[in-house]
């Protein structure tokens, strides 16, 4: 059991005009500061509210990096809620949970021909080192177990249905694609053939049918 340790209103979005509240949370077993952004009070005023759950990527969403989407969808996703409100983890599992450094480690593999999951193993690391009960918890926590589920990731739909959330439907982000030999487009097309993520990297920035 986690619950929540503080709450409170800031405002959040590219141009700081998006308000939210942001909530901390004791009791989560990762060791991890992960923080819920909560938009139009989404977890206490509706039934079903539409959440995410955002794995943290320094390059992605702070430097929003050529080399893949995250900062893209970061912020698609707090577009979203702010029009329909909704909860959004932001989990801190930089680089699908092998840290800051390592990522760096195997972009260097990346640049020398390697694909993301090539270059995880090579450096003695799973595909994906990610698990979401802590998320799991922040859910229960804020007394969410029926949700709408904002992601590409069919992981991420089983570990909720797992864990007794009910998922309602799921709704996919863009596919933000960015052209280029620096850009992210190889990132995505391996994304979606080894990571099974259920993506249409032809519909460049469209939204996908939902
Ligand atoms: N190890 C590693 N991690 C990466 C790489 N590129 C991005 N990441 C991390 O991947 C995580 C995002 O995961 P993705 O697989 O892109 O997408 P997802 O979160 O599983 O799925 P969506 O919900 O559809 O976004 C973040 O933690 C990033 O830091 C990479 O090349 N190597
Ligand atoms: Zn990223």
């Amino acid at each position: 059991m986690a619950e929540v340790r503080a709450r409170v209103e800031l405002n959040v979005g590219q141009r700081s005009h998006i308000p939210a509240e942001i909530v901390s949370f004791e009791g989560l077993k990762d060791g991890e500061e992960h923080v819920a952004l909560v938009f139009n009070g989404a977890d206490k005023n509706q039934e079903v509210p539409l959440i995410r759950m955002h794995s943290e990527c320094l390059t992605g969403d702070v430097f929003h990096s050529s080399r893949c989407d995250c900062g893209e969808q970061l912020n698609e996703c707090i577009e979203e809620m702010h029009q329909h409100g909704g909860v959004l983890l932001y989990l801190r599992q930089e680089g699908r949970g092998i840290g800051l450094y390592n990522k760096i480690d195997a972009y260097v593999l990346q640049s020398q021909g390697m694909n993301t999951y090539e270059a995880n193993n090579h450096l003695g690391f799973e595909d994906d080192l990610r698990n979401f009960s802590d998320a799991v918890l922040m859910l229960q926590a804020l007394g969410l177990d029926h949700v709408k589920l904002m992601t590409n990731n069919p992981r991420k739909l089983n570990a909720l249905r797992n864990a007794g959330i009910q998922v309602e439907s799921v709704v996919g982000t863009q596919a933000h694609v960015k052209a280029g030999e620096s850009g992210n487009r190889h990132y995505l097309a391996t994304k979606v053939e080894h990571g099974s993520h259920m993506l249409d990297i032809d519909t460049i920035n469209k939204p996908k049918s939902k």
